[in-house]
């Protein structure tokens, strides 16, 4: 992906409230000119507080907020490029589409004709030309969702933050609109700074994710590197569903769990370090006990449309889960298989950096041969 210039830079920003422990500790990241980013951890953990930070609605106890290189840290809400989109849209219900859109403009005090160019220009971004006169109270949850958009792109922010946008809407319409959002985003051209809790929907829709627990940003990544290369347990529990079981890496390329040996592609740990290994559960195919790499027996059995999700437990007492359209019979032993390549190795506690330049280094050995 090509390298934009930085719009947003945290520097070791912490936000403590009284003595209790950071809500966000000592976090720095960049993010770039015209990117759609994703937020994404559990309850509690930061997310809002990071977008909060940003525009201004509270201040960092300690470090540096740039935006476009400029330091904000003492620079009021109004003042910065960025405008928020927020879970209940904060729309005014006594007020009718284009009120509601124009509202920022007429506290700026705008004159009436560039008003409405802008207003109408920024209801046909969001798909709503000819809704001007209709009332909040009469619209839909997508269509609210929309208004709220417009009313924040209609000021040009450099940065639009999103929190929880969708999380009102039901699943279809969730749908649609995260592929609106997304190629609104292309469309406008603007950095998306996107708030979360819903892996599939960071997963769709960005084009970095950070992973956040606790104030922490645990990995960032695109979609696809996050998935596939979780940096830890954590990682790979919240981004999908995973088999993480406890293992030992004997030495490079062979690591050591449920009781056997298997080739992986994993290198560059101690030998015998214990590590966890993650395999997805899409990646275990079924097959017959001696085709199979291991076998386990089979507990459960759920249709979930487009796969069965199947659960067994190995000898040892692992359990599995497998994602695959065969089927498989409850109390039967089965075989899985699986590619040396699906097999992710994890380093207890390795940081972010440590887990980039291991990656790194499979790649320039890869580069080698
Ligand atoms: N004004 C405040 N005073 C004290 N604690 C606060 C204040 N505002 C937020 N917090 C705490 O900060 C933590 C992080 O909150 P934040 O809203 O950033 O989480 P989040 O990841 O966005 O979660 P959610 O998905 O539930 O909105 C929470 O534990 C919250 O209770």
């Amino acid at each position: 992906m090509t390298k934009n210039q930085p719009i947003i830079r945290f520097e070791n920003v912490t936000k403590q409230y009284d003595d209790d422990k950071p809500i966000l500790n000592n976090v720095s990241f960049e993010m770039e000119k015209g990117k759609f980013y994703t937020l994404l951890g559990p309850s509690g953990c930061g997310k809002t507080t990071i977008l909060r930070l940003i525009s201004g609605l509270i201040e960092a106890t300690s470090g540096k907020i740039y935006i476009n290189d400029k330091l904000v840290n003492d620079t009021p809400a109004n003042k910065r490029q960025v405008n928020t989109v927020f879970q209940d849209y904060a729309l005014f219900p006594h007020l009718n589409v284009f009120d509601n859109v124009a509202f920022g403009l007429r506290v700026k005090k705008l004159p009436n004709d560039v008003i409405e160019k802008k207003v109408k220009e920024a209801l046909r971004f969001v798909n709503l030309q000819g809704y001007e006169n209709r009332e909040i109270t009469g619209m839909s949850g997508g269509q609210r969702q929309r208004v709220a958009i417009a009313r924040a792109i209609v000021n040009e922010p450099e940065v639009l933050l999103l929190d929880e946008p969708l999380s009102a809407l039901d699943l279809k319409l969730r749908t649609e609109m995260q592929y609106e959002l997304r190629e609104l985003q292309q469309r406008l051209g603007i950095t998306f700074v996107f708030v979360t809790h819903d892996q599939e929907e960071a997963l769709a829709m960005s084009d970095e994710i950070f992973v956040i627990n606790e104030g922490k940003i645990e990995q960032r990544g695109t979609p696809r590197d996050i998935y596939d290369e979780p940096i830890n347990r954590f990682v790979a529990d919240f981004i999908g569903e995973s088999n993480i079981i406890t293992g030992k890496m004997i030495q490079d390329f062979l690591v050591e769990f449920a009781g056997k040996q298997y080739d992986c592609v994993d290198q560059g740990f101690k030998p015998n370090e214990t590590v966890e290994i993650v395999i997805r559960p899409e990646d275990l195919e079924i097959t017959s006990v001696e085709r199979g790499k291991f076998a386990v027996k089979v507990d459960s059995i759920l249709f979930r449309g487009v796969h069965y999700e199947i659960i067994g437990y190995d000898e040892i007492g692992n359990e599995w889960m497998i994602h695959s359209t065969k089927t498989a019979t409850i109390g039967d032993k089965i075989g899985l298989y699986f590619e040396p390549e699906d097999i992710h190795v994890m380093r207890l506690g390795e940081t972010e950096e440590e887990f980039d330049a291991r990656l790194e280094s499979y790649t320039a050995q890869g580069a080698e041969k």
